[in-house]
């Protein structure tokens, strides 16, 4: 393990109970999270990236989850950590971008108000040094007129700029870990495309690793160093940018990128990948859980418990599957 190392997520399953029985969102995840890394993890909602997300900052009420396995984050495992211990983490070393500004931010409170408790909490700072903070960070994630914006609440912005807001809460401690769980879906593609670049800014800035996720493939493309892609609670593959993009090997993910729309084949139907995510109740037992919707393959070409399989440096895939066949996604004539 590199002393670069932020985060090592060892064999780190999550279960959930559902009428009276734990079924596993997450099943036996191992990842790396580097230091000036931004790691996607990407796979269709209902994968278990948010859950992955939550069990590394620590969000489950214990008397519903259950987590197995190891997250260290900075040579300690969180997992052992009870709350008092956590809450020193979450927020100064670990910060967490969510999916929706809007209820992610106190509606009641003005903005300045809601970037200085996270100081309140983790800093000695006077109230004078953390009004000069806010305003700081508002400048730091584009925000033109920081002392507007600082005693505006959050109705009166646009989402852009709520957005902005929530990376400068997530930021203010300057955490070593980001975690960005779909940061740009609420908003549109030229916003999502200065977000992003921001979240790149902050992480070479201030040297930080990120662990970016998202549904969307152009993100990742755009943003992300490493990528996982997740399937049914799996990760399923994982590379590079480069290896996922130029050789993607499993089945699911040959699926993702040929149902991205391509801007130079504006007469090719997008793919539809047929079928859905199973539930974690009907989760299969054996076999490549993304068989299912590929059923043109024969059951004989996967294994039957899928192991991941070491390619070339840093590229890694779940099943053999991928050797029996050149993958088509779905053989011509084939109706899904
Ligand atoms: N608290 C919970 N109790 C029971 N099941 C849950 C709970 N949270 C998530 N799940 C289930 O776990 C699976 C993974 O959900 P998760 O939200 O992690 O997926 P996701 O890939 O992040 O999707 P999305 O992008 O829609 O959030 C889903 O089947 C979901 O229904």
């Amino acid at each position: 393990m590199s002393d670069q190392t932020l985060l090592n997520i060892k064999n780190l399953s999550t279960s959930f109970k559902i009428e009276g029985e734990f079924y596993e969102a997450i099943s036996q995840i191992n990842l790396q999270v580097k230091r000036d890394q931004i790691l996607a993890i990407v796979g269709e909602s209902g994968c278990g990236k948010s859950t992955l997300a939550t069990t590394v900052m620590g969000l489950h009420d214990p008397a519903i989850t259950k987590s197995t396995g190891q997250v260290v984050f900075e040579g300690q495992d969180l997992l052992k950590m009870n709350e008092v211990q956590y809450n020193k983490i979450r927020g100064a070393k670990i910060g967490m971008i969510f999916q929706d500004p809007l209820s992610a931010l106190n509606p009641l409170k003005k903005i300045k108000d809601q970037i200085t408790e996270v100081m309140d909490y983790h800093t000695q700072l006077t109230e004078k040094q953390k009004s000069e903070r806010a305003l700081e960070l508002l400048q730091d994630v584009g925000i033109d007129n920081p002392q507007r914006t600082a005693r505006q609440f959050p109705h009166e912005l646009s989402g852009g700029m709520r957005q902005r807001v929530i990376i400068a809460i997530a930021i203010a401690c300057k955490p070593d870990l980001l975690i960005a769980d779909e940061p740009t879906t609420a908003l549109d593609v030229t916003i999502q495309a200065q977000i992003l670049d921001l979240i790149r800014k902050i992480q070479q800035e201030n040297h930080s690793g990120v662990i970016l996720i998202t549904h969307d493939l152009g993100v990742v493309a755009q943003t992300a160093d490493e990528v996982a892609v997740m399937y049914a609670g799996q990760i399923v593959e994982q590379g590079t940018v480069q290896q996922i993009f130029e050789n993607p090997l499993h089945p699911y993910t040959r699926s993702l990128l040929r149902s991205v729309p391509q801007a130079d084949s504006e007469n090719d139907e997008l793919y539809v990948i047929a079928g859905n995510v199973p539930s974690l109740q009907q989760m299969p037992k054996d076999g490549d859980r993304f068989a299912p919707r590929i059923p043109w393959v024969p059951s004989s070409a996967h294994e039957k418990h899928p192991t991941m399989h070491q390619l070339s440096a840093g590229h890694q895939v779940r099943c053999t599957c991928y050797q029996n066949f050149n993958f088509p996604v779905a053989p011509k004539g084939v109706r899904q």
